[in-house]
């Protein structure tokens, strides 16, 4: 079943977003006002459990059930030499998430999380953005309800990242396009192309916006145009965890740039997200701030694949492990400030 009947209904639902249940939040500020420590010591793993706490609505937030999901597609605009390696290796890393040997199954073993890879139709790779719309409608559908789907009743934390050889090309343009600014702002050496590379690939965002200059700036319509499979996908499934009230770790430059047209129309959009870290790719910090989200981690990693959301999955176990198993001043007998 299909969560999304049509484009419109998708873009229905960013107008009707629902919010975190105050009453657990306020329950679970009052818990860390009673626990063992000066008011506002345990910092930012305070305000994830207050923010754990009014997703799940619940006082005392908890992850039995946390799932990483990263979804494949592939890109058009990669044929354009954007990327420092060639669109094969999109589906040659799926067969490898499939066997375990990518960063990611390490790192969401490491985390808890149950691995979701989603090949979204890598033998037709999307249309190149620089001459044509990347999506039709029926296509970008399609791969929001394919994000739509992974998402359950009853999960406690999802993770979302993506693996696509030449998609930091159209995150950036979806950023541009989301928020504004040049080509050049937006675009970065990916999988680490040469600062001559890099100002190819800017030509090559700029073909893209210019070639889509005239269309309306709709999320619809700018993740169809510019986005792709994955990265559509990501925004299906925020969209639709917000919905079922799941909280959201996004990952990396490309997977918040899912995310960006939705934020450009909706800012509220991204209330049930927590931003896994800041990516080495220098626009990821810009459209961090653009999202009104700051990052867990700043690790210096640029790989995707969710790895860095997988990595600060851990940080939002360690605040939840506090909120539940410490003391309160009166279970403890300590004298309270
Ligand atoms: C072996 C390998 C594993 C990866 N895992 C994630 N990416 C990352 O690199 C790609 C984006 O960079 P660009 O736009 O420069 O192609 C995406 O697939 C992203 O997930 C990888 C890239 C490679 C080469
Ligand atoms: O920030 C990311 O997610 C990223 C950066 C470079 C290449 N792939 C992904």
């Amino acid at each position: 079943m299909n969560r999304f009947a049509s484009l419109a209904a998708f873009e229905a639902a960013l107008d009707d977003l629902p919010m975190p249940d105050a009453a657990a939040v306020a329950a679970a500020a009052a818990r860390q006002g009673q626990l063992t420590k000066p008011a506002g010591s345990l910092g930012r793993l305070e305000e994830i459990a207050l923010f754990m706490a009014g997703w799940q609505g619940r006082a005392v937030p908890a992850i039995d059930r946390a799932c990483a999901a990263i979804f494949a597609g592939n890109h058009g605009v990669a044929a354009r030499g954007v990327s420092a390696f060639p669109p094969e290796v999109t589906a040659e890393m799926v067969r490898n998430f499939a066997h375990g040997g990518a960063a990611i199954n390490a790192l969401a073993g490491a985390a808890g999380l149950d691995l979701k890879v989603v090949s979204l139709d890598l033998d037709h790779p999307t249309a190149d953005f620089t001459v044509a719309p990347a999506m039709t409608a029926e296509e970008l559908l399609s791969a929001l309800n394919s994000g739509a789907a992974i998402v359950a009743e009853g999960m406690d934390l999802l993770v979302l990242g993506e693996m696509g050889i030449g998609n930091s090309t159209a995150a950036a343009a979806l950023c541009a396009r989301s928020f504004g600014g040049t080509a050049t702002d937006w675009t970065g050496p990916g999988t680490g192309l040469d600062a001559e590379g890099v100002t190819r690939k800017a030509a090559v965002v700029a073909a893209g916006l210019a070639a889509h200059a005239d269309a309306a700036v709709t999320p619809v319509e700018t993740l169809r145009r510019l986005g792709g499979r994955e990265i559509a996908a990501i925004a299906g499934a925020v969209v639709t965890a917000r919905l079922m009230r799941v909280p959201v770790l996004l990952d990396g430059f490309i997977s918040c740039a899912g995310v960006a047209p939705l934020a450009a129309a909706r800012p509220a959009i991204t209330g049930h997200c927590l931003a896994g870290h800041c990516s080495a790719e220098p626009g990821h910090g810009r459209l961090l701030a653009r999202l009104g989200l700051a990052p867990l981690l700043r690790l210096d990693m640029r790989l995707g694949e969710g790895s860095g959301a997988a990595v600060a999955a851990q940080i939002v176990r360690s605040a939840l492990a506090a909120h539940a198993q410490m003391a309160t001043f009166a279970e403890a007998g300590v004298t309270a400030g």
